[in-house]
């Protein structure tokens, strides 16, 4: 629905920045005074930002993020499912590892032999294991790799497979209800960077944190005396690798909820980029998205300062331990503690140590992005339920609304009390001026909506109490959108019931007049539709939909405007053909054209969330200062 006025685009929209005097550009003035303004213009703009960010710190208002406990919870079920691999993994990575730990020992010994004089006697032996012993850390550690990624993908396409399954499964109603820039935002960039960390992530800490121990081991086999010193200045870095831990995962989830708001924003400026346009509200559209960019950046440099540190003093703390290593080496041989084959094997463990120690440093940063994607996707599974289906099916078709009330926001009631009772198989208009609700009336009377009091019920059981899939073959909600997937005509059709032949596909589209243009396609019903396809009219996709529903087969349809954007010749084609269907459907049209009230059995008009008029044209026409009369006269005159 396009909004009317600045002031509804300001209500929809939240609260958009109205740009002050000083954050406009100067554009005259001596370059002095026009310098001095950019600065004081850059300084208000970067306070503007700090108080943004700072209020973007508050908790989301919007959909849930899911704790640390529920993504250890969702990453343990997921290893749990694929023990057996996970436990090859770290088998091959340790193998690997390990056989890799060896090389340094042996080269050591070498040494030592050479300085003791008798390397002649067991170089070629050496030699030859050292060749063994690199070719099988060669072969582990492709294995490795090779069940690594296996791991990480088979990982992977569980964790999507659920994300999918539970976005699927939201409550149509909650799903309107939240912002839908930060649903995309999860759905997009936060399944990419869950995707990364659970593909490459996760393996790569389980190699470099096996690898770290193990060499950890090796070095205190070697030398408890060598290997102390340089574990200690590791050590060092704690504090600051405790202090990124504690903060990072707030850092990262703000900065995916600022990425989030970037959406909203652009989402809203597109959708509605016809009245920014009408309203020339363009500069505050674009000073809005400014404002984002600015938040999302201050959320970036505070995570980007976190890793800064980290990295600063990991640097430190991984170096270090060479020149330690030597240092206390060089001692400990002049005080023959050590021999110079240790030190050797010290100094290469070192070495091979700062690999894998950084590489798992940088895992982890990678994970507590992941985690915080992961929370925010993980979120999404509790957004409440708004039904909780029971057992009990539906004695019969007949379906009534009773004390009906509804709320957008609390507290603003847009239905006051409606009863309505349809009668079965008749054809009944609801007719009123705009914002009366009667698509809210629609939403409640197909189930979209639960009522905030009052049921609704089909058969003596309320739609909130029915299963999705047995509520959509009772009543089914048709609107102005028409959704056409990307597939053939068939699959577009038999959604509902998947099973149905192509007679029962041919027979729907005759009902909606659509046997002709299909027919014509090369490819008839496996004519692919969808973007890059064979694209249809709006008028062709509304066909189609109404097809669907005809293969659906509910008993009750609500018809939200659903003939408004076909021209009218086509619309009374349309309208004949769904009235051949009307033997044997109740059919709810939600009129804005009075000749389809005219065509009903009864109309209901509402007005301000109540139905104040109902019975046959005829009658309603007849009344003296009827509401419907009014506007029947006003009609056709
Ligand atoms: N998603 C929503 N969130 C908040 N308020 C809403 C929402 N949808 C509708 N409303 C408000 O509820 C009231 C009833 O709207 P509804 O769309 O049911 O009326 P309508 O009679 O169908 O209007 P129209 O003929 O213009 O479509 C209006 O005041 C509208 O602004």
């Amino acid at each position: 629905m396009l909004a009317t006025s600045p002031d509804t685009w300001r209500d929809r929209t939240g609260d958009p920045p109205v740009i002050p005097r000083e954050l406009v550009p100067p554009t005259t003035g001596s370059f002095t005074d026009r310098v001095r303004a950019l600065r004081r213009r850059h300084a208000l703009r970067e306070r503007r930002a700090l108080e943004n960010y700072a209020q973007s710190r508050k908790p989301e208002r919007g959909w849930p993020v899911a704790d640390n406990a529920a993504v250890l919870a969702f990453f343990r079920t997921l290893f749990r499912e694929r023990r057996k691999m996970f436990a090859a993994l770290v088998v091959l990575n340790g193998l690997a590892a390990a056989t890799g730990l060896v090389v340094p020992r042996l080269l050591g010994e070498l040494i030592n032999k050479t300085v003791a004089g008798d390397a002649a006697s067991s170089l070629n032996s050496l030699a030859v294991l050292i060749v063994v012993v690199v070719c099988a850390q060669a072969l582990l550690t492709f294995l490795a790799q090779r069940t690594s990624t296996v791991f990480g993908q088979d990982l992977l396409s569980s964790a999507r497979e659920y994300i999918v399954r539970t976005i699927l499964s939201l409550p149509l109603g909650r799903v309107e209800g939240a912002s839908s820039g930060d649903l995309v935002t999860r759905v997009t960039r936060d399944v990419g960077t869950m995707s990364r960390s659970v593909q490459y992530g996760v393996p790569m800490s389980i190699i470099s944190g096996l690898t770290v121990v193990l060499s950890i081991v090796a070095m205190l086999l070697n030398s408890v005396v060598l290997a102390l010193p340089s574990l200690v200045v590791i050590a060092l870095a704690y504090p600051q690798v405790k202090r990124y831990l504690q903060r990072a995962p707030k850092g990262y989830i703000n900065e995916g909820a600022t990425y989030s708001r970037i959406n909203s924003t652009l989402t809203e400026t597109v959708e509605g980029a016809r009245t920014v346009e009408a309203l020339g509200l363009a500069e505050r559209r674009v000073a809005a998205g400014d404002d984002d960019i600015d938040v999302s950046a201050q959320a970036e440099r505070y995570t980007m300062t976190l890793r800064n540190l980290l990295f600063a003093v990991i640097d430190v703390a991984f170096n270090s331990p060479r020149v330690v290593t030597l240092l206390v080496g060089a001692y400990g041989y002049a005080e023959g503690w050590v021999s110079l084959g240790q030190i050797t094997a010290a100094v290469l463990y070192v070495e091979a140590l700062s690999g894998p120690l950084d590489r798992l440093v940088g895992e982890v940063d990678r994970l507590q992005v992941g985690v915080a994607s992961t929370s925010r996707l993980l979120g999404i599974a509790e957004v409440p339920p708004d039904r909780v289906a029971g057992t009990e099916l539906p004695d019969g078709p007949e379906l009534v609304g009773e004390d009906l009330r509804f709320a957008y926001r609390e507290g603003h009631d847009v239905l006051h009390g409606v009863d309505l009772r349809l009668e079965i198989g008749e054809r009944l208009a609801i007719v009123g001026p705009s914002g009366s609700g009667k698509s809210t009336l629609g939403r409640l009377l197909s189930g979209i909506n639960g009522p905030r009091t009052g049921s609704v019920t089909v058969g003596g059981v309320e739609l909130v109490d029915l299963p999705l899939e047995t509520l959509r073959t009772e009543v089914a909600l048709v609107t102005q959108e028409h959704h056409v997937f990307k597939g053939s005509v068939r699959d577009n059709i038999i959604l509902a019931r998947e099973d149905s032949s192509d007679d029962a596909v041919w027979d729907a589209l005759s009902a909606v007049g659509a046997t002709e243009w299909v027919a014509r396609f090369p490819g008839g019903l496996d004519t692919q539709l969808g973007s890059g396809n064979q694209q249809l009219t709006p008028a062709q996709a509304q066909q189609v939909a109404l097809a669907r529903l005809i293969i659906a087969d509910p008993h009750t349809l609500v018809l939200d405007e659903a003939t408004s954007l076909i021209d009218p010749r086509t619309a009374r084609t349309l309208e004949g053909s769904m009235n051949a269907l009307l033997t044997s459907r109740t059919v709810v049209a939600i009129a804005h054209r009075l000749h389809t009230a005219h065509d009903a059995d009864r109309i209901a008009v509402v007005i301000d969330g109540r139905i104040v008029e109902l019975g046959s044209h005829h009658e309603l026409v007849g009344k003296p200062n009827g509401e419907y009369a009014a506007l029947w006269r006003a009609w056709t005159s």
